[in-house]
């Protein structure tokens, strides 16, 4: 109810088009009504028939010499009367005819009696069941007009409804609940549910509006029954279509609008279709078209639109016939339930919804990615390696992994576009142990979140496989972890929550996906919430949060039931200093207490802080892996040297030339105003050196101050984005090259 007004159009849009579909039916009477007609040559007595002559008696006229009596061989002449009419004039034979009759009665009658009180009358009843062949067409195409508008509302409400699903792969709140203990079965079953239920309301509502506007196509004995009948089984049968399509939308817009447009034009086209040998037959009477119509509605019973476009026009029909024999009484009414009338209909409907539906719940993405991932556990070498990455690989396929919880083993993953191949991660192998946090660095676009997708089960991996060891020692698919009470984490780089639901619903929600006791829940989300400093927003819409406060309630989502195995893609970005310092502590603490932990994160002073070791990834593949000392000393290239002078000069060769002459390869960095950066080389007594160096020739160099600082991460980390800023452009350059060098 907090999106009232999606509700509330989901709920009244139908039933705007059902109420306009029952207007347009009651715009103009089946059949022209055509009224009785007194006959009598009176009715040509008027200013035509002063031009026109439409008929009229002679009396008295002599029989024809071949009217001769066969026995007497005699011939007889007779005065005659004759009726005289003209075609032109419908009626003007019956009417002259009997007027003729009236004549030879009253002749007759006995000479006592009043002649004026005897007569035949005579009047003509038009028999309204053979329409004009312009009706039958103007009547089928009305009708068609109906079921297509009824068709419309239905379609738009089942998109809405349907199009939920994507929305919730989309923004990947799916995934997260799967990966907090939800089955997949529970899932589709229980939206299918909630679904059919909410769908209900309209077509209650709609069935309502039928049964205000009496129309007896849809109201007459069983007929309001069926039309419901159909209603209900329309979104039965297309509900779970829309699941199984689901998958292939980026977009729950997209969703929304394709959905609507596949109902309209199955259903519209369908229609078409059959409607041309419909009324062909109809007015040629040709039987192979009334066969090539029933082919054609035996086929297009698959589409659901079709079915209920269908099944509402053939109620209409139904109705006719009922209507123009009930005349002569005739009931000719059958059962729309009888199986050779809407029967089948129903059938086929309520069987595709059965079927497709068990299909969305038997046969989900996770179960197909099983059967297509070959874990390939033979180790690649690769030349290039960096000597830490591959003492890691050896460890992992040495088998050395007794304490790793979350081994990763030549993970890889390729994107295949229409042009080209790009390949995100490449072959990545490592094991993370409990009571350690993994930090995940790399430049945009260095194939972090993918290497998360991978792990949570939301892309395939294209190689290689990501196993978690069980308590038992042995190792598991990490998507089936759940199945052994391996609990994971997951905070996505995009905050996966419900807009319409408060921090503290979240908490309760994942606290009962988790398995957290129902009296628990309570004390573990006011633990989180306190954890995180949430207070002040626990009970306010997710829609109202600002960005930074989202990312700390996703954060706390993955923490809900103390997770073996932390999941966490930039879980700081957007948060304030003060936050991130609250973030720290929660993961530390989890850290601490066993949890094994992946970071991804573009703060270096988040990882230095957090992690025990971290891998830079460059180009889709670790460039480094060590400790954040470990790897600012291999990689960190010597101390840096800021020197501000007194005044601001652009010579630096002074300064130069006396470090290098101390300190080989010292090399000039940069220059701001009278800042001057020199990076000096490692070496042994390299320091004391440095200081004595600059102390000693300060006045002489005209140095107000300076300062020597290691490399920090960050420079490590700048140096390798460099290198794959400098890949990714000569990259584009040889394409570019490639381009010129074609033939025009
Ligand atoms: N769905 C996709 N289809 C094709 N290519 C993709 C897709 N998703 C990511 N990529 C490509 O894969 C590479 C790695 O992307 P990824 O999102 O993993 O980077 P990242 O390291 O997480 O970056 P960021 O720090 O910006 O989050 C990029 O070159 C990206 O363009």
């Amino acid at each position: 109810m907090r999106d009232w007004r999606g509700t509330l159009s989901n709920v009244l849009l139908p039933v705007l088009f059902v109420a306009m579909a029952m207007a347009l039916f009651t715009v103009k009477p089946l059949a022209t009504d055509y009224p009785s007609l007194k006959l009598m040559p009176g009715l040509y007595d008027n200013v035509e028939s002063s031009f026109f002559r439409y008929g009229g008696w002679s009396f008295g006229v002599k029989t024809s010499p071949e009217l001769q009596d066969l026995n007497l061989n005699k011939t007889y002449s007779k005065p005659l009367a004759k009726v005289w009419y003209s075609q032109k004039g419908f009626h003007s034979l019956p009417s002259y005819l009997n007027e003729l009759n009236n004549l030879i009665l009253w002749m007759n009658l006995p000479p006592s009696v009043d002649w004026r009180q005897y007569g035949i009358t005579l009047y003509s009843h038009p028999y309204g069941g053979t329409l004009l062949d312009e009706d039958k067409i103007m009547e089928n195409v009305r009708q068609c007009g109906v079921a297509l508008c009824i068709m419309l509302g239905f379609s738009i409400l089942t998109a809405s409804i349907g199009s939920s699903v994507v929305k919730d792969r989309v923004s990947g709140t799916k995934r997260l609940q799967h990966i907090s203990g939800l089955g997949y079965k529970t899932y589709w079953l229980a939206n299918f549910l909630y679904d059919m239920l909410f769908y209900l309301v309209p077509v209650g509502l709609c069935i309502s509006v039928i049964a205000a506007f009496q129309l007896s196509a849809f109201t007459f004995r069983e007929n309001l029954a069926a039309t419901a009948l159909l209603l209900i089984l329309f979104g039965y049968a297309t509900l779970p279509w829309m699941y199984v399509m689901s998958r292939f939308f980026s977009s729950s817009d997209i969703a929304f609008i394709s959905y609507i447009s596949l109902n309209f034009v199955f259903g519209l086209c369908t229609m078409l279709v059959i409607l041309l040998p419909h009324l062909l037959a109809a007015v040629s009477k040709a039987q192979n078209l009334q066969n090539i119509y029933n082919i054609l509605k035996w086929a297009f019973i698959v589409f659901p639109p079709f079915c209920l476009g269908q099944g509402l026009l053939e109620l209409s029909y139904n109705q006719i016939k009922f209507d123009l024999t009930s005349s002569f009484g005739i009931d000719s009414y059958v059962s729309p339930f009888e199986m050779n009338f809407l029967g089948w209909i129903f059938v086929a409907m309520a069987l595709q919804g059965t079927v497709i539906l068990l299909l969305r719940v038997l046969l989900h993405w996770d179960l197909l990615q099983k059967l297509r991932s070959h874990c390939s556990i033979s180790s690649t070498v690769n030349p290039s390696e960096d000597e830490d990455v591959e003492v890691e690989r050896k460890r992992l396929f040495g088998g050395r992994t007794q304490n790793d919880i979350l081994l990763l083993y030549n993970l890889r993953k390729c994107y295949r576009g229409f042009s080209k191949r790009n390949t995100a991660v490449k072959d990545i192998s490592l094991g993370i142990p409990r009571g350690e946090c993994f930090g995940l660095l790399g430049a945009n676009g260095a194939g972090k979140s993918t290497t998360f997708k991978m792990l949570t089960g939301d892309i395939t991996p294209s190689g290689g496989c990501a196993v978690i060891r069980t308590p038992t020692g042995s190792e598991m698919d990490i998507l089936s972890a759940s199945s052994e009470g391996i609990l994971i984490g997951y905070c996505p780089q995009q905050d996966a929550l419900d807009e319409l639901l408060t921090g503290w619903e979240h908490l309760y929600y994942y606290c009962s996906l988790r398995g957290v006791p129902i009296q628990c829940i309570h004390k573990v989300a006011g633990d989180l919430v306190s954890r995180f400093h949430l207070d002040a927003h626990i009970n306010k819409l997710v829609k109202t949060y600002s960005g930074g406060t989202k990312r700390k309630l996703s954060t706390a989502l993955a923490l809900v039931g103390k997770p073996q195995v932390l999941l966490l893609d930039e879980p700081s970005s957007g948060m304030d200093p003060c936050s991130k310092r609250y973030l720290w502590k929660a993961i530390m603490k989890e850290v601490q207490d066993g949890c094994a932990a992946v970071l991804t994160s573009h703060s270096m002073e988040e990882c230095e802080a957090l992690c025990t070791r971290l891998a830079i990834m460059v180009d889709g593949s670790f460039r480094c892996l060590g400790s954040p000392q470990h790897i600012k000393n291999r990689f960190g290239d010597g101390y840096s040297v800021k020197v501000w002078l007194n005044k601001e000069t652009s010579n630096h060769g002074a300064i130069l030339d006396y470090l290098q002459l101390h300190f080989p390869g010292t090399q000039f960095k940069e220059q701001r105003l009278n800042l001057q950066e020199y990076r000096v080389p490692y070496g042994w007594g390299c320091l004391p050196e440095l200081f004595k160096v600059l102390e000693n020739h300060k006045v002489l160099l005209q140095i107000k101050h300076y300062s020597i600082s290691e490399t920090t991460l960050e420079q490590v980390f700048i140096n390798f984005a460099t290198q794959q800023q400098e890949t990714s452009s000569s990259a584009q350059e040889s394409s570019t090259n490639h381009h010129h060098h074609l033939p025009v």
